[in-house]
């Protein structure tokens, strides 16, 4: 299997407003409970601004590079060119994806589709994976559409769009085996590790599912 496909196996993202415990030890527990790759996603209700947002990235950073996990930015191409992040992941209402092209020189551009019709238009060349979702119903992005289920990363499939593929949104322990078998390389999630009371049996117990 590709580099890519098999870091996007469990795609764990967070920030300091989704924790339940502290950001660092959360992320540390995830890492030994088995995820592939990070996503420091700093947004929402309670989310860290500035310096702070910034010192918070760098020292996740560093874990993840202690740990060979790669570190992708959510949203914000300024603050992954600062820290040379490994990847950004942005979405159909972030910063367009020629500017990303432009100005990144990470390894990892990822993209948010929502439906089969943006996974059509998504231009591809300039992508490194598609985030698709969410799958299932999600308290944690609270403008969130609606929940596509696994057919779309089905129809996605059948459409012999072929780029690699994660779903994202309402995935835990008892649906992240479905949304694997629908034809996505990996699951992506949050609040099933970052609120759970035992990040790393959480963790463990999602891994063992795909
Ligand atoms: C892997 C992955 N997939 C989808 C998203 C959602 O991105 P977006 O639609 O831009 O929403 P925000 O996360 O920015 O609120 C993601 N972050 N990661
Ligand atoms: C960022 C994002 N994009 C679509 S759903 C979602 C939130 C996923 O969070 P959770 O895994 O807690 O449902
Ligand atoms: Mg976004």
């Amino acid at each position: 299997m590709s580099k890519i496909k098999d870091m996007l196996t469990l795609y764990f993202i967070m920030g300091s407003q989704d924790c339940r415990y502290d950001p660092t030890f959360t992320l540390q527990e995830a890492i030994r409970g088995g995820i592939t790759c990070f996503q420091f996603r700093e947004k929402g209700e309670g989310a860290l601004t500035g310096k702070a947002k910034e010192e918070l990235a760098r020292s996740l950073q560093k874990v993840c590079r202690n740990n060979n996990i790669p570190f992708i930015v959510n949203d914000d191409l300024e603050l992954a060119s600062l820290l040379q992040a490994d990847g950004i992941h942005v979405g159909q209402e972030d910063t367009p994806i020629d500017t990303v092209v432009d100005n990144f020189v990470g390894n990892y551009i990822g993209l948010s589709v929502h439906t089969k019709e943006e996974a059509k238009m998504a231009s591809i060349e300039q992508i490194d994976y598609i985030g698709v979702g969410p799958i299932f119903s999600t308290s944690t992005k609270k403008d969130a559409k609606q929940p596509s289920g696994i057919e779309t990363i089905q129809s996605i499939r059948d459409a012999d769009i072929s780029i690699p593929m994660v779903g994202i949104g309402g995935i835990g322990e008892k649906n992240a085996e479905s949304v694997i078998r629908a034809g996505a390389n990996g699951v992506s999630l949050i609040s099933a590790i970052s609120k759970s009371d035992d990040p790393y049996k959480a963790t463990q117990m999602i891994k063992r599912m795909l």
